[in-house]
């Protein structure tokens, strides 16, 4: 056993660990709540954060160190188990989960924020007693104190070490699966981008901003210029300067929503890809819940087509309706299969947006759990139904119209690889159009997008936009 794990196991002998009494922090019991409801009932953090900080009634202050603590524990958690392997000379599977979950909060406490050292471990042991075993606490405390003698560095150091591999070692070290390390180093390499994956893992680990879209024709200039600065890249976004996004939303009755810049994009690069001719009929194939579509909303309106949303979860069909409630006008939403589309409605509409179902491996910034949820199989079998719902579209299309396919994941699989699969099935009917020149012309800056041109993949290291996905086609 090396000097850094020296009094930190079951074995060592415990510091004085604090009266069972002494009650936890309300911010970190939240946190705590979360990450632990995200292991036990697979919750999604983004959802369930916010009802728990109302329900603890956390001032402001509060409610952001319960979100730094719960986004950046459940981010970094498999460097954090790794620092926790070494420390208690034991996989963590042979942990007890709560202790586990406790102990993660804690290291992320120590080894990531400014929280004082002591507060730090004593809150966790308190934790401890509240949530497992009277005998967890002296576990507890001898795993942080441990780790919290030496420096960050110093542990990525020795977790390096320990561990074989490239890949693996960059994989443990920015606290994400060696398997979308690897896929995420294949994207950025077919673009000649490969040395980019550690500025790109690194993106993936940093709060994102909140980003507002200020929906076209709905919202005053002036007012849209005092949400907060313009964004780079998106004619109608901003970077909400400071005060509650909800808050904001609810002042201007969904005509200004939170929405990244990226997704702004991808409906603006359906929309704006050429002029509108009157009359036009638009289709959102898979809209919940609904950000894109009310975007969409907003552009048909101005320019006289008629957008039709579509979403096949009954639940989320919902959200779309709440969405696009800000849009003066009527968009019908249907709740049909989207893979039956093309049969039902051939020839029917000149503009589709397919934003595909698929992995989200290009928006591990806001959903903190989601890379340790995913496995290569899903991407196989999102692969599938991403090219039926291709089929399905290009279908539904009419002679000349447009489709934007759009994903949040910049896996290959999903991408360039489903965009293949539809030339090889559709030959000369389809054609690529100039997606990257499409996206200049209507972003306020150039985006420098990598590849030949006809597609284009974002990215949050280089665009501070999620990893979404666009590729413009039309059918001949
Ligand atoms: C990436 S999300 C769309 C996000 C949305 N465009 C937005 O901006 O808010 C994909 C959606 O497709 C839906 N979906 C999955 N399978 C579908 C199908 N066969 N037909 C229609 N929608 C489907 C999912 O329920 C999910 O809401």
């Amino acid at each position: 056993m090396s000097d850094r794990r020296q009094n930190s196991g079951s074995n060592a002998r415990p510091a004085r660990a604090p009266r069972p009494q002494q009650s936890v922090q309300p911010a970190r019991l939240v946190a705590y709540e979360v990450i632990a409801a995200v292991r036990e009932s697979d919750a999604y953090a983004n959802l369930l954060l916010p009802s728990r900080i109302q329900r603890a009634r956390l001032n402001s202050a509060d409610a952001a160190l319960a979100t730094e603590l719960t986004y950046g524990t459940l981010r970094m958690q498999g460097f954090y188990d790794k620092v926790i392997e070494l420390v208690a000379d034991r996989t963590v599977d042979k942990i007890d989960p709560a202790v586990l979950d406790v102990l993660r909060l804690g290291a992320h406490q120590l080894l990531a924020t400014r929280v004082a050292t002591h507060a730090a471990v004593n809150e966790s042991v308190a934790l401890a007693s509240q949530v497992a075993s009277r005998s967890a606490t002296g576990f507890t405390n001898g795993v942080l104190r441990t780790i919290s003698r030496s420096s960050l560095e110093e542990w990525r150091g020795w977790v390096q070490d320990e561990t074989e591999g490239a890949d693996e070692k960059l994989a443990v070290l920015h606290s994400h699966p060696a398997w979308v390390v690897r896929a995420l180093r294949t994207a950025l390499e077919a673009e000649g981008r490969g040395s980019e994956l550690e500025q790109l893992l690194e993106a993936d680990n940093a709060a994102p901003k909140v980003n507002l879209a200020a929906l076209p024709g709905l919202v005053d200039a002036t007012d849209a210029a005092a949400l907060g600065d313009a964004n780079r890249f998106s004619p109608i976004g901003f970077e909400l300067s400071g005060g509650d996004p909800l808050g904001v939303t609810d002042r201007f009755g969904g005509a200004v929503r939170v929405q990244d810049e990226g997704s702004q994009l991808a409906a603006l690069a359906l929309s704006r890809a050429e002029p509108v001719r009157p009359g036009e009929r638009w289709l959102d194939l898979c809209a919940g819940p609904g950000g894109k579509a009310a975007l969409l909303a907003a552009e048909a309106r101005l320019s006289e087509a008629t957008l039709i949303a579509n979403e096949l979860v009954p639940a989320r069909a919902g959200l779309v309706r709440n969405a696009i409630a800000g849009v003066p006008g009527d968009v019908p939403v249907w709740e049909l299969d989207g893979t039956t589309i093309g049969a039902a409605h051939p020839a029917e509409f000149d503009r589709i947006l397919l934003d595909a179902p698929c992995t989200g491996l290009g928006a591990l910034r806001r959903r903190p759990e989601a890379r340790w949820r995913k496995s290569p199989g899903d991407v196989a079998e999102l692969s599938v139904l991403q090219g039926k719902l291709f089929d399905a579209a290009f279908q539904a299309l009419k002679p000349g119209g447009i489709l934007a396919y759009v994903t949040c994941s910049p896996h290959l699989g999903e991408t360039l690889g489903a965009v293949n699969g539809a030339v090889a099935r559709w030959g000369d009917a389809l054609e690529q159009l100039p997606t990257r020149d499409i996206l200049d012309g209507i972003a306020a800056n150039p985006l420098d997008i990598g590849g030949n041109g006809l597609t284009a993949q974002l990215w949050p290291h280089r665009h501070g936009t999620d990893a979404m996905f666009i590729a413009l086609f039309r059918k001949h």
